[in-house]
């Protein structure tokens, strides 16, 4: 079974797919930490053509031993590299088949990311695009960041957040949007139990109707 996750900066995406991944016995990637190696891979460069350069042939060499660095990858800053080389088609290309493996290895796995139920698994058995609003994003980035000792300006990491995601929604070579076959699930009210309860009842309830021959809504 493969379940694509999807959804916007800090909607809790990796927190319910490496749920998933434990409640099914599946694999779990966070696509969104290949985008950010890239990006830790180019922090030094001026943006331009050198950047852009730079950035595919890190995306190019890519491998699981750049994702262990979890403390460098996961920083506000990198989120931000990460989205700017995530608008690089030839970046993009590059990290495919990584995930594309990933996704197809028997028995399946659970993806997350922007692109996964739209580009990477349009196959997916479950897809899930997981929503909260803009504030409750900040605030839960706000507090992930001050639980490391980080100094957080809630001001200035909404503005981030916000910007990170329209330069997400604008790239045109990304496919960050609501698959038609996703379910939506809105986290903005919802605790990290009741998120994964919710998830666990969409996937459980889609893979029944798909094993009795009916197509899910
Ligand atoms: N439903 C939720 N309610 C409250 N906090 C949540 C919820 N889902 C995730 N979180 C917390 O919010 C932060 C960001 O979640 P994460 O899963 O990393 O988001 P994303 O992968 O979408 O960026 C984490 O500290 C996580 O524990
Ligand atoms: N499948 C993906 C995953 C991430 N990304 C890019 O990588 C950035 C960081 O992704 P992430 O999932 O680690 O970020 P958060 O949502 O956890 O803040 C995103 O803002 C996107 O620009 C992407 O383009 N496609």
């Amino acid at each position: 079974m493969i379940i694509a996750v999807d959804g916007p900066a800090a909607s809790g995406k990796g927190t319910l797919a490496s749920g998933l991944a434990q409640h099914y016995g599946l694999p779990h990637l966070d696509t969104g930490l290949l985008y950010r190696a890239v990006g830790l891979a180019v922090a030094d460069e001026h943006e331009g053509p050198a950047f852009e350069a730079a950035a595919i042939a890190a995306a190019r060499a890519l491998d699981a031993a750049h994702l262990k660095d979890h403390a460098a990858l996961t920083t506000a800053e990198t989120g931000v590299l990460a989205s700017k080389v995530a608008v690089i088609a030839d970046v993009r290309a590059a990290l495919f088949q990584f995930q594309r493996g990933f996704a197809t290895q028997p028995g399946g796995a659970v993806l997350d990311g922007r692109d996964i139920g739209t580009k990477i698994c349009p196959d997916a058995d479950v897809k899930l695009f997981i929503q909260a609003d803009s504030k409750a994003r900040m605030e839960r980035r706000a507090r992930q960041l001050e639980l490391r000792g980080v100094a957080v300006d809630r001001y200035a990491l909404y503005h981030q957040i916000e910007e990170r995601d329209a330069r997400d929604m604008l790239n045109p070579n990304g496919g960050f949007f609501q698959a038609d076959d996703a379910h939506l699930l809105d986290t903005t009210q919802l605790g990290i139990e009741a998120a994964l309860r919710a998830a666990i009842a969409i996937v459980d309830r889609t893979m029944a109707l798909k094993a009795g021959g009916h197509q899910s809504s």
